[in-house]
């Protein structure tokens, strides 16, 4: 599909509106093209002293009526086709939200956010000043062209019209030309325009850790570089476009030249009257205007139409994940998981992260995942939410293979606190029911309870009704996560992942946090990753991944028993605990890794 029959589309759903702003446009271009006529009679008349004052006032007053005319056209064609292009500037951008809220999360790996940013903003902004603006200088600017021309033939002199026209028919071609050397050059600039507020969008990001590392000075050089980029890309299109305009102007004066020239004669020779001549001048002017609009329709055509592929590209993009024909409906999910040799490799990696995975998690059981970092841990849960995709016959929840279920059922059963905790800027009430229905205040603070957060929101000036700042910045660490888990809480599936989200919390709050999932989650399944094996050894199920691989499957005693890695990590910890910064040193001295002088991961 090309950029015209992409816009078309939506161009379509409007066709009354464009239809019924076309007709008065044109209504308008005819009333208009009658006021040098009238001037040309009124000159005439009092030249020739053939028209009395009476006469003179009704021709004023037809030109007081058309200029009435014209006025509510105006108004009416703005306000249709103005209208109609806001309109699918919407409707455009909701379905441009709707087709990204379905890609896949590896989409938003490879896509940054201040690009997508820009195709919302000024691309679409470019769109719609093709589809609105563009049209109505295009139609304005042919129809008051012929209307003009066909006058002054009819009117004035054919000899003369020609003279005049001859050197905008430079304009028409030249214009055309000028569109296909602009076009890649408006492209290059939205592309800079992308990669300067990305750059921006970042840098406030990460303006603490910028901060920290004393790097100001080295992101304001990469930032001056960028936006250099960016007005060398728009001063490559300002230097086409100094060329052009004044082009324009020099072939629009020849023919008011020769206009004059050869009009003044026919005057003086008597071929064409004073007020004929004067209402040619007028025409000629009236001519101007097309002209000038035709160089910017161009230019918002050409911008609009690179906008309109950049756009195009991110429809072109199909989610990787999405329900499929073997897409099954369930009615509920219990909670039952199945690892069934489950093998997987990240794009781009040429080795699996999880390799060979077979376990039985029955519904209703906690399932504790531990491990060095880097080991697969939030990517086996990753499948289980199938934020990516696993191959057929590997993962079964309720014996159902995962792909058959629907993403949606498969989300809206499962509870889940990423390890990263986000927030969104708004209230903590609104925060903590986001997955639910409504924001049913007994329901959040049985969530908050549970996930020993509600004493710290009472405390807060404004308690639930607290602003979190953009990404949560105004909690600490501890309470973010908190927040996080009682936001999982609130939605009581099934299935409760928990990755790493006990990590910023002390040993009593934990504790605390512990019991009460045991009590709210009584037959429902849990999925706790942690390095803290006090998080996790009164899991029913303790899985201990090891360079992606099950390493060890067990309870607390069972393992300990192995005197396998897991027993090594609880003794490690237990020394720790003891004696703190000279158990560590123990353990440093006793480490494989530093008999082998490598670092520990
Ligand atoms: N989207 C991704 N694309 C490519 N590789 C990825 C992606 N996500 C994770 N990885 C890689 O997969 C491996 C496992 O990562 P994962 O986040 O699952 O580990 P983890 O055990 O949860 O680590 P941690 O304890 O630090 O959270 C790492 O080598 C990581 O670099």
């Amino acid at each position: 599909m090309n950029a015209f029959q992409f816009i078309f589309q939506y161009i379509k759903r409007h066709k009354v509106q464009y239809t019924l702003g076309i007709i008065t446009l044109f209504v308008v271009d005819f009333a208009n093209i009658f006021i040098p006529k009238l001037t040309g009679v009124i000159t005439d008349g009092l030249t020739a002293h053939s028209l009395d004052w009476s006469g003179v006032k009704l021709n004023l007053f037809y030109l007081f009526l058309l200029g009435l005319l014209l006025a509510v056209g105006r108004f009416f064609w703005r306000y249709f086709l103005f209208g109609a292009s806001r309109s699918i500037e919407k409707e455009l951008r909701n379905d441009m939200f709707s087709h990204l809220e379905k890609m896949d999360v590896e989409y938003y790996n490879e896509h940054k956010t201040g690009d997508l940013m820009t195709r919302f903003t000024s691309d679409l902004n470019a769109i719609r000043m093709a589809i609105g603006p563009a049209v109505i200088c295009v139609f304005d600017a042919s129809v008051m062209t012929l209307m003009v021309i066909f006058q002054m033939m009819y009117y004035v002199s054919v000899k003369l019209t020609l003279i005049a026209v001859i050197p905008m028919l430079f304009i028409l071609f030249g214009e055309i030309y000028y569109g296909k050397i602009i076009r890649p050059r408006f492209t290059a600039r939205q592309e800079a325009v992308s990669d300067l507020t990305d750059y921006v969008q970042e840098s406030f990001s990460g303006i603490r850790v910028i901060k920290a590392f004393v790097r100001e000075k080295a992101q304001r050089y990469h930032f001056l570089k960028e936006n250099e980029n960016t007005m060398e890309k728009n001063l490559s299109i300002a230097k086409i476009q100094s060329i052009v305009i004044p082009l324009l102007d020099v072939i629009i004066g020849l023919s008011s030249l020769l206009t004059l020239i050869y009009g003044g004669y026919l005057a003086l020779v008597g071929d064409i009257t004073l007020g004929r001549f004067v209402a040619f001048n007028q025409y000629i002017n009236m001519l101007v205007w097309p002209m000038l609009a035709c160089g910017d329709s161009v230019n918002m055509f050409s911008q609009g139409a690179a906008s309109i592929r950049r756009i195009q590209e991110i429809f072109k993009e199909q989610p990787a994940i999405a329900d499929t024909d073997k897409t099954k409906d369930v009615d509920d999910i219990r909670g039952e998981i199945d690892f069934h040799h489950l093998t997987f490799i990240h794009r781009g990696h040429s080795e699996p992260t999880l390799n060979d995975i077979t376990l039985h998690v029955p519904a209703g059981t906690t399932l504790a995942i531990i491990g060095r970092t880097g080991n697969g841990k939030s990517t086996l849960v990753n499948l289980l939410l199938h934020l990516y995709n696993t191959k057929p016959g590997m993962l079964f929840i309720d014996g159902k293979d995962i792909n058959t279920i629907p993403l949606k059922t498969l989300r809206e059963n499962i509870g889940y606190v990423p390890q990263d905790n986000f927030l969104f800027s708004d209230t903590l009430k609104s925060n903590i029911a986001f997955g639910a229905e409504n924001e049913d205040m007994e329901a959040i603070q049985s969530a908050t309870r549970a996930a020993c957060i509600h004493e710290n929101i009472v405390q807060f000036p404004d308690g639930y009704e607290t602003i979190v700042g953009e990404r949560g910045v105004t909690l600490s660490g501890g309470q973010k996560q908190r927040s996080s888990i009682a936001r999982a809480l609130m939605k009581n599936a099934p299935i409760l992942i928990l990755d790493d989200a006990l990590s910023a919390v002390d040993t009593d709050t934990e504790e605390h946090i512990l019991t009460n999932l045991k009590k709210n989650r009584e037959g429902k399944t849990t999925i706790l990753i942690a390095h803290r094996i006090s998080t996790i050894q009164n899991a029913d199920i303790i899985m201990v991944l090891e360079d992606g691989t099950a390493a060890e499957i067990g309870n607390h005693d069972s393992l300990m028993a192995k005197h396998g890695i897991y027993y090594d990590m609880f003794e490690k910890q237990q020394l720790e605990a003891i004696h703190g910064e000279a158990g560590k040193a123990l353990i440093r001295q006793d480490h494989p890794a530093a008999k082998t002088g490598k670092e520990d991961a």
